[in-house]
């Protein structure tokens, strides 16, 4: 066991008054929580079941939830919620379901789903972007706790009032699906608790909360907050300002200072030693941010001693930076006995990847992108998915409009925009309209018929799985995909074998992870929920397995690594170009810090001069962030723009020598 420092000691033990833990990187906040979740049961404050503690992501969640199982006797820590804000908000609602005005069997809308649900309402043909926005404003009424009446009534103008009204339409359509979006998993708890009764049982339930990264709540996700834990208040919250990274996405770093006025007898504790780094990369870390205005000094030292100097390398463009890590890394596993598993290489957006997961591939070295896009964006995922959702209710109305004519069956557009307007008028699901004989009527033979084959296969799919044990809902999945030849259907249409093989993995990658998700849960509706709440089946597989880690600067917040390879950290893209645009660079200097901070021993930046965007290169200028680094800890070849020394430079400095001895 680990000796906690004094600081540590006083947040651990604190009880009786809210508290917040307000600490800079690698200071042992998340460890606090974990060590208090242990002491909380240990010394019999609270039962694990009415403790919950409150991570930014599901990978987080698991990992403390080990922590803290290995740290009490055995058995000790069953009950113990652990989860994110959203898995927390699916739990209430599961749980609570006249409340939340939404029947049984409710099901999540992924994003992808909810976009497309965005498109519907808008003219035909609306740019991605156009969805996207539209998406985005109606998650900040939800944050907001705006309903669509009032919405309506508060709009200064006609834009106003047409986004209210779409904003109405999709929650019309929502709660017709008896669906809810991921805002809603935090909106509508959040609307929930405010009902007396409500609140007072699961005030009972939940007595103590603990919250990490709490820079990087919404508001909708504060007022959770407040409602559950009440005027008591408590719970601990542990924080970084100059971590908040998700601005952009809602997040309201002044929660932290709200905090202080809400709960006028609130407890601060300041950690300040730093256990993770170095000292030279701590120094390197504190000059970054100290860019940015401080209304609270955080000091960080460490034990560990300077450690290593920090490298900036310059490279020529992606390619070469790519290649250049790749070969450092193989260096250090085969030199330095440096496992795969302790290295990650960090950048700001997800389209970097692709060159460093080339390289990488063509050195032979073993790795893994986490969070990145592509999984739930391939299609057959998104069909696949589709498919599940109805094996498990044939009734989703979004799964059946995607997959009805995948693989084509003969229910072309017209044949789907018939049902769609029979369901509307007669208030049934696509499914029940698709059934109806009077529907079956109005149609051609052919039709007819086709509707009759794909709903006679949903019933007889649909009832196997209601009859079979979770963790075959797997095989059934696959199965049914098999059944309706899909992947033949979509890999015929491609004309590149390497496109087939992908597609055939990724849906043997969804049915392996259904199947284990399957023993994991206790209903076919939670499997569901889990498979809409995770990010994709890498996320939980590869926990602890000895890979090099790609991923961006958002996605490693809160984890920690031995050696850091920081790529791209040029203007542009480190900070962001819309940053500089709009005159906003704080958020990247926090990247930039994020992105320092994971690394315990070993930092390398890295820059390119130019580098590949949409098919066009361009220059690149080395980001304002590495001027500011302490030139005293970095080893910068080449800086300042120089080359590296040429065959004439040395003809130049002879000749000057010569000149001096002369002289
Ligand atoms: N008292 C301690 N003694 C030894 N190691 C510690 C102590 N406290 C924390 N650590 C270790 O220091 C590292 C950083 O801790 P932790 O991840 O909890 O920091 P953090 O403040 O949550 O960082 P971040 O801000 O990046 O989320 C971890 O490896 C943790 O196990
Ligand atoms: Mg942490």
């Amino acid at each position: 066991m680990i000796q906690l420092n004094p600081q540590q000691k006083a947040a651990v033990t604190h009880l009786g008054s809210p508290l917040l833990v307000l600490a800079g990187a690698g200071s042992g906040k998340t460890r606090v929580i974990t060590e208090k979740i242990a002491w909380l049961i240990d010394r019999g404050h609270y039962p694990p079941d009415r403790i919950a503690a409150i991570t930014f992501t599901n990978k987080a969640a698991r990992e403390m939830k080990t922590r803290v199982s290995k740290r009490l006797k055995r058995g000790r820590a069953e009950g113990l919620t652990v989860c994110t804000f959203h898995s927390l908000g699916w739990r209430i609602l599961r749980e609570e379901p006249e409340a939340s005005g939404r029947r049984k069997g409710l099901s999540i809308l992924d994003q992808h789903t909810a976009a497309d649900l965005v498109r519907e309402l808008l003219p035909a043909g609306a740019k991605n972007d156009m969805v996207y926005a539209v998406q985005a404003g109606i998650g900040r009424y939800k944050d907001a706790g705006i309903e669509p009446e009032a919405a309506l009534a508060r709009a200064e103008d006609d834009n106003d009032a047409r986004a209210a009204r779409l904003y109405r339409e999709y929650c019309d359509r929502l709660s017709a699906l008896n669906a809810v979006d991921f805002d809603d998993l935090i909106a509508l708890p959040a609307k929930l608790l405010s009902d007396p009764v409500v609140r007072t049982r699961w005030r009972r339930r939940l007595a103590y909360l603990l919250v990490d990264e709490y820079q990087d709540t919404s508001a909708a996700q504060y007022r959770l907050l407040q409602q559950l834990v009440g005027d008591l208040g408590a719970f601990t919250a542990v924080g970084d300002d100059d971590q908040s990274i998700y601005g952009w996405r809602g997040a309201r770093p002044e929660n932290l200072s709200l905090l202080a006025a809400d709960f006028p007898n609130l407890a601060v504790v300041k950690l300040e030693q730093n256990y993770r780094s170095t000292g030279k990369i701590l120094q390197a870390a504190n000059a970054v941010i100290a860019g940015n205005p401080h209304e609270l000094e955080k000091k960080l030292w460490s034990e560990l001693g300077p450690g290593d100097q920090l490298t900036v390398m310059t490279y020529a463009d992606e390619a070469d930076e790519a290649e250049g890590i790749a070969r450092d890394i193989l260096g250090a596993h085969h030199g330095s006995r440096v496992a795969w598993g302790e290295c990650a290489v960090l950048y700001r957006s997800n389209f970097q990847a692709r060159a460093l997961e080339q390289q990488l591939r063509e050195h032979g070295i073993p790795y893994l992108v986490s969070g990145g896009p592509s999984w739930f964006d391939a299609r057959e995922i998104r069909d696949g998915l589709s498919y599940l959702r109805l094996l498990v209710n044939p009734q989703d109305n979004p799964a059946f409009l995607r997959v009805a004519n995948a693989p084509r069956r003969g229910l072309g557009s017209s044949a789907m925009a018939r049902l769609g307007s029979y369901a509307d008028a007669t208030g049934k699901s696509l499914f029940d309209a698709a059934l109806d004989p009077l529907f079956q009527a109005e149609l051609g033979a052919n039709t007819a018929r086709a509707f009759r084959v794909f709903t006679n296969l949903l019933i007889e799919f649909n009832d196997r799985v209601e009859r079979c044990e979770l963790s075959d809902i797997g095989p059934v999945f696959a199965e049914l995909m098999d059944h309706v030849d899909y992947l033949e259907w979509l890999t015929g249409q491609d004309d590149e074998p390497k496109k087939a093989d992908r597609r055939r993995r990724n849906l043997d990658d969804l049915t392996g992870w259904i199947t284990r998700l399957g023993s994991d849960v206790d209903s076919a509706q939670e499997l569901l929920a889990r498979v809409s709440l995770v990010a994709g089946p890498d996320d939980d597989r590869n926990d602890g397995a000895d890979l090099v880690r790609l991923m961006t600067l958002h996605a490693a917040k809160g984890l920690e690594f031995p050696r850091v390879w920081l790529a791209g950290c040029e203007e542009g893209l480190l900070p962001h170009q819309k940053s500089i645009d709009e005159g906003q660079i704080e958020e990247e200097r926090r990247l930039m810090y994020v992105g320092i901070t994971r690394a315990g021993r070993r930092l390398v930046i890295s820059h390119c001069r130019a580098r590949r965007r949409q098919r066009e290169s361009r220059e690149c200028q080395p980001s304002r962030f590495l001027d500011e680094l302490p030139p005293e800890i970095v080893d910068w070849p080449g800086r300042a723009g120089k080359e590296k020394p040429t065959a004439d430079d040395a003809k130049a400095n002879i000749a000057a020598l010569k000149a001096l001895l002369e002289g």
